[in-house]
């Protein structure tokens, strides 16, 4: 069984702009100890989407559709199940800890705290404990002593990594969980989520704008473009071999050091994501498209095979269905400047 289902989930805000539809059908799953990176741009659904897994979202928000955790679904639960879930099921790390962080409390008690709520133990225990996690993000036990503004940037973030894995959860969310770091640190840190998480057999899902990151640190990954996940499949397949031009253009836009000495400068993608409040017809990616059909606008997409455990929501995918107004040299041409295959 799949430790996490999300089955047709979506999720709408109710703004002063109107509805804004910012999740719209998302089925993805997840085994025990999987690793699954989301990647998009700002604004296509990521956070809400890890927000709605552990209904995070604010009050007044709509949510549809199923997260199973355990075949238990999260968006049903009574609060007191969710509470158990929330930690001990599956906990989440947000980017910017110093606004996470509580900054009159010292860190072994922050850290004891979620022990402290979820298991029976005594405050030495739990603050034993906390001691014990600090050294395995690679802080010195003595930091439980000290107050977040004694901490660098990339430490707070380990402190809240040793807060995720508290309890020992099965599933950790990481969402943008470096992004604020300097590169350096990011690596460092991103390694450290890695090994821990294969060490304990935790699924990960981590999200992130940088799909060059997520394909380095993630078995699967989910591309995500208006609300919608657009592709889906192995890491390596498709940050190499993109199906979707979408995914095709944001992994140039974050090419490798290899990729950079054969092609040259990466190249970035025209306009804007849509206007949550005004998503176009068809494929909602059609305006900037660089491989648009004319049949585009009009044709639904949805996932549909694209090879060996993959998917992709675009035309151009070999029998996808109402997309017979393009001819086979439609299909095989591409765009001089794209070099990579979105069949
Ligand atoms: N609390 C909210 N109320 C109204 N609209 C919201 C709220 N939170 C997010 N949105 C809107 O929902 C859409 C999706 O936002 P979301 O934060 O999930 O995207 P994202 O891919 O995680 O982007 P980023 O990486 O910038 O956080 C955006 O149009 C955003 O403006």
């Amino acid at each position: 069984m799949s430790l996490l289902e999300i089955r047709d989930l979506a999720v709408t805000y109710h703004g002063s702009r109107g509805d804004i539809p910012a999740v719209r059908g998302v089925d993805l799953s997840l085994a025990p100890g999987e690793t699954l990176g989301i990647a998009g741009e700002s604004g296509c659904g990521k956070s809400t989407l890890a927000l709605a897994m552990l209904r995070l979202l604010p009050a007044g928000t709509t949510v549809d559709g199923q997260v199973l955790v355990d075949g238990e679904d999260v968006l049903g639960m009574s609060w007191g199940k969710l509470r158990a879930v929330r930690w001990a099921g599956a906990s989440i790390v947000f980017q910017g800890a110093m606004h996470a962080l509580n900054p009159v409390h010292r860190i072994g008690r922050q850290v004891a705290e979620p022990i402290l709520v979820h298991e029976r133990v005594g405050e030495a225990v739990a603050l034993r404990r906390a001691e014990e996690l600090l050294t395995q993000v690679g802080l010195p036990a003595w930091r439980a002593r000290s107050y977040p503004h004694e901490l660098s940037g990339g430490q707070r973030q380990r402190v809240m990594i040793a807060m995720a894995l508290a309890c020992s959860p099965r599933l950790v969310i990481a969402d943008e969980a470096t992004t604020a770091l300097d590169v350096m640190i990011q690596a460092q840190v991103l390694e450290l989520l890695g090994r821990l998480v294969a060490e304990r057999d935790i699924a990960l899902l981590m999200i992130s704008h940088d799909l060059s990151v997520l394909s380095a640190h993630c078995r699967r990954l989910a591309v995500m473009y208006a609300g919608k996940v657009v592709e889906l499949g192995p890491a390596g397949s498709v940050f190499a071999d993109p199906r979707h031009p979408y995914a095709a253009a944001l992994s140039s836009a974050f090419p490798t050091v290899g990729d950079l000495a054969s092609r040259g400068r990466p190249r970035g993608l025209g306009g804007d994501p849509p206007d949550p409040t005004d998503i176009p017809g068809g494929c909602p990616f059609h305006p900037r498209c660089p491989v648009v059909l004319p049949e585009c606008p009009s044709t639904p997409v949805d996932l549909w095979p694209a090879g060996s455990e993959r998917a992709a929501a675009c035309v151009r995918v070999e029998g996808y269905p109402g997309s017979g107004a393009a001819s086979a040299a439609d299909r095989s041409e591409q765009p001089a400047d794209r070099p990579r295959s979105t069949r």
